[in-house]
């Protein structure tokens, strides 16, 4: 049984509360997670803020840097230990986490340190009402003690994805897990002590969100900043919190995305595309597909193989051979998942496959696991064709025009992510500029270069992170104007 400790100020720290964790694949009890207190959440922003306004923030960039790529290297070194780790923590297959989750986490620290030392700021020089002049350059300071806080779906790479920057640029940063995946942070945590990170520097709280550990760091008057991934509601709670005392928010929260498919699209491409992008991570990614819009001459041949493939998927434990879907993250969420399962029915879907519970041996029996769905027949009024599920499940309808699809894709309040296949080059610039997201992937999904501009519009979330974007967010900038 793991215990897994806050990790405050470089040491691992125990709390008097607990709680259980479950691995998804069979609800037994794999680990005691320890909550941290208001005033654990309390010494650990003391910790940053002193590790802020000490060694970590006298020093010179390239020692971060140096130290930065160390955390990169010994996550690589430790590639066995994190990937066991994700695995029992969400039971997703072992492909998808060596491939993904893994490698992001250590890239993400490579990539942001590379452009901390690379990115110039700006400077202007500029005439004075004397006739004479003056210089007037940029200097970046980190924006301070940044409260991280992240969900379970994919939980290495999106805590990382955060705190890599926030690293990079010079800050300090206290983590908040999900409550359903507490291992990776915690591991990371051993790297940042073997690495040299000074204490305080990274700091891990365990709990859950109102009430515990999450409100207490949101709502904690000596942060400066808080990011965070989640659902959307969880975005307007921490926004609540963030306005007292005026602090800068980061929000990448929920999608409901369009699939588009044309005529002109490569067949197979697409069918493997929307697979993909549907069904993977057990349809837990907020960039995924829960509608796709395909149109009509080929719907049929699309549905059909869109069912074939789903009906292809092995389901099963993150270690079995050729398993291509896991379960879902907790018992909480399978519950939600099928409710929306049976209210599409009720809603009048037609089932083209899935809709229930698979048969796993007893060994599994417990585990969260759902089939792959797939609906078409219902009104775009559903509230599966408008609710984020975040579940493995998608609704195909068909569609004649390019004008038709657009107004289609944007009739949500959401605008994270699409993903368009076609053939036409003109369309998809087109289709590129006319949809109203974030992320646009033509021929693609999920294809990530870590220097683009990431995040979403409307209730998907506020401010873009990825390259030189999460300096805006993870520094302040201080003009300094000098008269000549
Ligand atoms: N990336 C995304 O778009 C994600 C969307 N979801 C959606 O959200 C639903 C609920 O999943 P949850 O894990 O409960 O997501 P959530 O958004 O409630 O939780 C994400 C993180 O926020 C924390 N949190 C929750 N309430 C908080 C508060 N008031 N103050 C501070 N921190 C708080 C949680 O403890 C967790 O660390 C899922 O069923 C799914 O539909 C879940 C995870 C990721
Ligand atoms: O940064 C990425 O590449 C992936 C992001 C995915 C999410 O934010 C999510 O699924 O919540």
């Amino acid at each position: 049984m793991t215990e897994f400790l806050n990790f405050i100020d470089g040491a691992f720290v125990p709390s008097e509360r607990r709680f259980d964790k479950r691995t998804p694949t069979s609800h037994a009890v794999i680990g005691t997670v320890h909550e941290a207190s208001a005033a654990q959440v309390d010494a650990a922003v003391r910790a940053a803020r002193a590790a802020l306004d000490g060694p970590w923030g006298r020093m010179p960039v390239a020692k971060r840097v140096e130290l930065l790529h160390a955390v990169a290297d010994e996550i690589n070194r430790r590639f066995d230990d994190f990937l066991a780790a994700e695995l029992a923590d969400t039971g997703k297959p072992r492909s998808l986490a060596s491939h993904i989750d893994i490698p992001r986490g250590a890239a993400n620290f490579k990539v942001f340190a590379d452009i901390i030392k690379n990115v110039p700021t700006e400077s202007f020089e500029m005439t004075t009402p004397d006739g004479g002049s003056a210089v007037n350059y940029a200097v970046r300071s980190p924006v301070g003690v940044v409260a991280v806080v992240c969900p379970w779906n994919l939980p290495l790479l999106l805590m990382t994805w955060k705190v890599g920057p926030a690293l990079a640029c010079g800050n300090t940063v206290i983590v908040k897990p999900s409550e359903e995946t507490p291992a990776t942070a915690t591991l990371l945590g051993e790297v940042m002590n073997a690495v040299g990170i000074p204490p305080g520097v990274y700091n891990v709280v365990h709990g859950f969100g109102p009430q515990s550990a999450g409100e207490f760091l949101t709502r904690h008057p000596d942060i400066d900043a808080i990011t965070f991934t989640g659902e959307t509601r969880t975005g307007e709670a921490i926004m609540a919190a963030a306005a007292q005392g005026v602090r800068p928010v980061s929000f990448e929260l929920g999608g409901k995305n369009a699939g588009i498919v044309f005529a002109d699209a490569d067949f197979d491409k697409a069918v493997a595309g929307i697979t993909r992008s549907a069904f993977e991570n057990c349809g837990q990614v907020c960039l995924g597909t829960e509608r796709v819009y395909v149109q009509r001459p080929i719907f049929e041949k699309f549905v059909a193989a869109l069912k074939a493939k789903a009906e292809a998927l092995k389901i099963g434990p993150p270690n079995e051979p050729g398993v291509g879907l896991g379960p879902l993250i907790s018992a909480e969420h399978r519950q939600k998942v099928l409710s929306y399962y049976r209210r599409a029915v009720e809603e009048g879907a037609t089932v083209v496959t899935g809709g229930g519970v698979p048969d796993m041996p007893a060994a599994l029996a417990e585990g969260h696991w759902v089939q792959p769905t797939i609906w078409t027949g219902l009104p775009e009024s559903a509230s599966v064709i408008r609710e984020e599920i975040f579940g493995p499940c998608v609704h195909l309808a068909p569609f004649d025009t390019e004008e038709e699809v657009i107004a289609l894709a944007n009739a949500t309040r959401y605008g994270l992510a699409t993903t368009v296949w076609t053939e036409n080059l003109g369309r998809a610039h087109r289709m590129a500029r006319a949809v109203k997201v974030g992320i646009c992937w033509i021929n693609s999904w999920f294809l990530r270069d870590l220097r683009t501009a990431f995040g979403g519009s409307g209730a998907s979330g506020i401010g873009r992170e990825g390259g030189v974007h999460s300096l805006e967010f993870y520094t302040e900038l201080r003009n300094v104007c000098i008269k000549l």
